[in-house]
């Protein structure tokens, strides 16, 4: 999955889209049916359920650093002292997973709250796409639990409807499908499940690329695109939603290694979209953004600074560091000071 690309995640129609099924299958069926061959057991559907208001972010003097596995706030650990949990819209408890004989997650915990703007960060091979999917709903943790805002999630996204919150995975790769052009590849999840008309679907398209910066661009194939322009398209696909449904949900969306590739500039042009789009943003028509929180996979120093809030620092299968991003760079933790330094020497072994 994480070869694709950016899109969110729904499943496919299984009535009113038909006939546009069939203008996208002949469109692209290679390269379709390869992206849902691949969901098959991974697609997940949409989830809904009240909305909490936002909270402030964790202050510095709050915020979580907690080492050796232990993801706890400080603040936890005061006798008597409660955490207002009403505001959590994704939690990860304990969760183990495995390939094989490969342990990769080991007891994960964390929580993310409604306008939070978080990083996973780690080293390679260390499992943070795995959580990603794991938080996607697309696959599902050998132990452990997530709980969607407060709701147990009992197996992959896809068995269950779980209402109260969209969630969107927008992949590392661009994975636009190669025949299709731009606006079908946008409008693609609204084509094949909303009642919207065509007309309507393509003003939204029109919209959501001018949210991420891009005009003119609905009839150009992903392969007149640049790499970067590939990136916002991804993004506007999985920022657009039926806006004939009356009950908007709030969405989470999930951003991995969305600057992998890109040169400096372009790097910042989608760490700033990703900002844009965020509750506490302006996308590129000025207008308010509108996804509640979201979380970045990310090796580059730069999306860190720019796109993300708060980091989580896996290693080993654990959190092993948590803390805002300011704090990053201070810590004292010798594996984040590693990391940070980009040292040969230190507890990260490659
Ligand atoms: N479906 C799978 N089957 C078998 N092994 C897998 C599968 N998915 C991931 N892995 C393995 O799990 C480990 C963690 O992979 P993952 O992609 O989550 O790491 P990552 O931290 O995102 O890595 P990177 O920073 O290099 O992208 C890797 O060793 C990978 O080969």
């Amino acid at each position: 999955m994480v070869s694709l690309s950016s899109v969110s995640l729904f499943p496919p129609s299984t009535g009113h889209g038909a006939s546009r099924s069939t203008k996208f299958a002949a469109a692209d069926a290679r390269a379709i049916s390869s992206f849902y061959a691949r969901q098959s057991n991974e697609r997940r559907k949409a989830v809904c359920a009240c909305v909490a208001s936002p909270r402030n972010l964790m202050s510095d003097e709050s915020s979580a650093i907690k080492f050796n596995g232990s993801s706890k706030s400080e603040h936890l650990n005061t006798i008597g002292d409660t955490e207002d949990d009403s505001d959590v819209l994704i939690e990860c408890k304990e969760v183990y997973k495995s390939f094989g004989e490969k342990k990769i997650l080991n007891g994960v915990n964390f929580k993310i709250r409604h306008g939070e703007a978080v990083g996973i960060i780690g080293p390679s091979g260390t499992g943070k796409s795995t959580v990603l999917k794991i938080i996607a709903g697309l696959l599902a943790p050998d132990k452990g639990d997530v709980y969607i805002r407060g709701k147990k999630r009992a197996g992959l996204i896809s068995d269950e409807e779980i209402s109260g919150l969209r969630i969107g995975l927008v992949f590392q790769s661009a994975a636009l499908f190669d025949s299709l052009t731009v606006r079908e590849n946008v409008g693609f999840l609204l084509y094949e499940q909303s009642r919207m008309s065509e007309d309507q679907i393509s003003e939204l398209v029109k919209e959501s690329l001018a949210a991420v910066g891009l005009k003119g661009v609905e009839d150009r194939l992903p392969s007149e695109l640049s790499g970067g322009m590939k990136k916002r398209v991804a993004l506007a696909r999985s920022i657009i939603y039926d806006t004939t449904n009356d009950s908007i949900e709030p969405e989470v969306l999930l951003y991995d290694e969305p600057t992998a590739g890109l040169d400096p500039i372009a790097s910042t042009v989608v760490e700033d979209l990703i900002r844009s789009v965020h509750i506490k943003g302006r996308d590129a028509l000025g207008k308010p953004g509108k996804i509640a929180s979201y979380v970045v996979v990310t090796h580059q120093h730069s999306t860190i600074k720019r796109a993300i809030d708060r980091l989580l620092f896996l290693h080993k299968g654990k959190i092993v560091w948590e803390g805002m991003t300011h704090e990053f760079t201070t810590s004292t933790n010798p594996i984040v000071q590693q990391f940070a330094s980009g040292s040969l020497d230190g507890p990260i072994k490659y």
